[in-house]
């Protein structure tokens, strides 16, 4: 389906074209109309499938052609992000779809000086990026007034409660203005989010674009079992082996990130990290490097695991699993985007068994394992062949061009999503999905108001309707559920800050 068959204006579709989509992916099928006609979404789709464009284009329209100018100090829609990286990468996707928009947008998270950040928001702007604890010190300061706030976005809520924002979060929920639009987005739908979707979202649409907690199916993934001693020399040895080029490694943490960068740099490796330990420009800069592919191996905790879009990333590596099961399916999904293909490589040792378990359990598949010849672990990694429901279909590694075993394991079930998709690709979204153009460059962080404003060629909320995107599975789509649920507020609150409180990890970027 062609953006102009959703409604959007001009200004937007221009920027759509300069950066080469052509078609909507299944999300943004689903989610444009809804949101244009001014619904509360739930939505749920595969990572790198388009869930950033599938909200900032409707908001951005609506913001371009209803409510007043933002006052000074005002914020007319908040999208809320985990981490500090992503904030940047989100804030650049407002910029480049809102171009030939006349709106101001801006970022604004922790680990850099305020005052830049204080003197942006003077002018009041219409989108703000942020990450929690960030916005509420601004906010505190009298920085951010809320009164014009006409929609708040929630991108990969539920890592800002495993980050300990949830008492920050329940602070922002209440100083917000109870009329606005507000929409949950991730690609994992935990009970977490569940419960704070009923008790923010005002009857809202739940759209799921995939079914729940799928890995893209572009992406090959398999285990190689091994003692953690040998890991290292595991990860030296496959790396020159199978000939790696670019690869984004995890690992649980700090310290065992730095201690694998060190181990690798004494090997000659170019290699780099990102954690919370590291001064936020060292952060920023590391990755620019990475996407530059100066860098060959970043090694990360899951501070990267969400959103981060990555052009083309050939390989994630787990060389430890994370401790949150749905951390699995964020982190391998930073390859395998927009319909390309991608590979997930997951070192696992003995200790690691109910790790193992609960992601096998999560995406409802067994991974396959291998093992390597020197490196066969001595503490053997007992069989979680009955932790997940077994695949329905015939091997995934003949479906997608064979994958390159080192010593074959003991068959295991393949690793897919089960949800039906026409024939030839990735829910249709290789096809919906060109090679898409570099953004342009945009310059200063925060966007100045400028460009002329697009020549609408409809109103928000023309498209669609309440409700219009039911059913509607779109060429293409994968399997769509659009149902309306009415939210059921009380326990949600306590349930979600205990849920939250019940994981490990500190406040923040500090991962
Ligand atoms: N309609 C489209 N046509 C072509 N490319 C697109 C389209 N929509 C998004 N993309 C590209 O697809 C990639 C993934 O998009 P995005 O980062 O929004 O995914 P996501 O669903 O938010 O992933 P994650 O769950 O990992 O955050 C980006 O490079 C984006 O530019």
């Amino acid at each position: 389906m062609s953006f102009t068959s959703l409604d959007l204006i001009d200004g937007l579709l221009r920027a759509l074209e300069s950066i080469g989509y052509k078609n909507a992916t299944p999300i943004q099928k689903q989610a444009i109309p809804a949101v244009l006609a001014g619904r509360d979404l739930l939505a749920a789709a595969q990572t790198g499938t388009g869930k950033t464009a599938a909200f900032a284009l409707p908001l951005l329209q609506r913001l371009a052609l209803e409510g007043e100018q933002a006052a000074p100090n005002h914020i007319r829609c908040l999208v809320l992000v985990p981490t500090r990286e992503l904030a940047d990468q989100v804030f650049q996707s407002f910029q480049t779809y809102g171009f030939h928009l006349p709106l101001r947008s801006a970022v604004a998270y922790g680990g850099v000086p305020m005052e830049p950040q204080l003197v942006k928001l003077r002018k009041g702007v219409d989108v703000l990026v942020a990450t929690p604890g960030r916005l509420l010190d601004l906010h505190r300061k009298g920085a951010i007034e809320f009164a014009q706030l006409q929609a708040l976005v929630l991108d990969e809520a539920d890592r800002m409660l495993d980050l300990g924002f949830a008492e920050d979060l329940d602070l922002l929920f209440s100083v917000l203005p109870a009329q606005r639009q507000t929409l949950l987005f991730s690609a994992t739908m935990p009970e977490q989010i569940r419960q704070m979707a009923s008790q923010l979202l005002r009857d809202p649409l739940t759209v799921q674009a995939s079914a729940p907690n799928t890995t893209a199916r572009t992406v090959r993934q398999s285990v190689f079992t091994t003692d953690k001693r040998h890991k290292p020399e595991l990860f030296l040895h496959l790396m020159r082996k199978e000939g790696w080029g670019q690869v984004l490694v995890f690992v649980k943490t700090r310290k065992g990130v730095e201690h694998l960068v060190g181990l690798l740099q004494d090997e000659g490796v170019s290699a780099d990290s990102i954690h919370g330990d590291k001064a936020q420009h060292a952060r920023i800069k590391a990755l620019k490097r990475f996407k530059a592919n100066d860098v060959q191996v970043l090694v990360a905790t899951d501070v990267a695991a969400r959103g981060l879009d990555i052009e083309a990333l050939p390989l994630v590596v787990n060389f430890d699993l994370p401790t949150v099961a749905e951390d699995y399916i964020h982190r391998i999904g930073r390859t395998g985007r927009a319909g390309a293909e991608g590979e997930a490589i997951s070192l696992v040792c003995a200790d690691e068994v109910d790790l193992l378990r609960a992601v096998e359990k999560l995406i409802g598949s067994v991974l396959p394992r291998q093992e390597e010849a020197g490196f066969e672990a001595d503490h053997r990694v007992p069989s979680t062949g009955a932790a997940a429901a077994p695949a329905a279909r015939p091997a995934a590694k003949a479906a997608r061009g064979g994958a390159k075993p080192a010593k074959a394991a003991k068959p295991a079930a393949p690793v897919r999503d089960d949800t039906p998709r026409p024939a030839g690709g990735f829910g249709g979204l290789k096809e919906e999905m060109p090679p898409k153009e570099k953004p342009r460059s945009r310059g200063p962080m925060y966007g100045a108001r400028g460009g002329s404003p697009g020549a609408g060629t409809g109103a928000a909320g023309r498209a669609g309707g309440r409700g219009s995107s039911a059913g509607a599975g779109g060429a293409g789509g994968g399997k769509v559920v659009v149902t309306a649920t009415r939210g059921a507020k009380s326990t949600a609150r306590a349930a979600g800050r205990a849920a939250a409180h019940a994981k490990p990890g500190g406040r923040g970027n500090k991962r």
